[in-house]
């Protein structure tokens, strides 16, 4: 199942107190803030990242909750990739609760600017889900039972990134979502 996250205005309210950069259709709105859990496949994280995953989970729980697990990669110690990958992926899925709102991140997945960015998160609390994950892969990426699984596929960038950086661009878009549906002076 996919949801649409198009329909984004990018009106400038030059006259407003706040004055918020580019808008979305629930710019203030009031949206409904699903805690938000986000897992990455990996080894142990490096100390630079862990400091600013830190200091990303403290802006956002202005707005939310955020769960930040670390998933073991190659739990099994698996000797071929395509087990490697089919153990991440059930490692990963066995932190899902049926209902939450899955978006995996993926190199080849869609492509959206940071307004729909900003819907999807709108969005997410509409669907009936009680909570919004995100996954980003290990070394291979995600497998099969994972595509299955999303509820969407989204890209960060045309290039392949580090999942160490996915997590870092995932957390920055995130805040930037909050900014941009409650009108605050963040994004221009
Ligand atoms: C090192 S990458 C894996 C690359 C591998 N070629 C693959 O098959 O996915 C690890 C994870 O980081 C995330 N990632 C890397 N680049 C990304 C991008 N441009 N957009 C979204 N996610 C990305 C994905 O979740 C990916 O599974």
């Amino acid at each position: 199942m996919t949801i649409s996250v198009s329909g984004c205005s990018s009106v400038y309210a030059k006259n407003s107190i706040q004055s918020p950069g580019k808008q979305c259709k629930y710019t203030g709105q009031s949206v409904r803030a699903l805690p938000v859990r986000i897992l990455t496949v990996g080894k142990k994280r490096s100390p630079g990242v862990q400091l600013l995953v830190d200091e990303y989970i403290l802006k956002l729980k202005h707005y939310c909750s955020v769960d930040d697990v670390l998933v073991r990669s190659n739990p099994k110690n698996a000797r071929d990739v395509r087990a490697q990958v089919e153990d991440e992926d059930a490692a990963v899925i066995g932190h899902f609760g049926s209902d939450d709102w899955v978006v995996m991140l993926d190199e080849n997945g869609l492509d959206i600017g940071s307004e729909k960015m900003a819907e999807l998160v709108g969005d997410a609390g509409n669907t009936g889900a009680s909570r919004l994950s995100f996954c980003i892969g290990g070394p291979y990426g995600h497998g099969r039972k994972m595509r299955e699984r999303a509820n969407m596929s989204i890209k960060l960038s045309s290039m392949v990134l580090n999942h160490q950086i996915a997590l870092l661009v995932l957390m920055e878009q995130l805040y930037r979502s909050w900014t941009i549906l409650k009108g605050q002076n963040y994004h221009h």
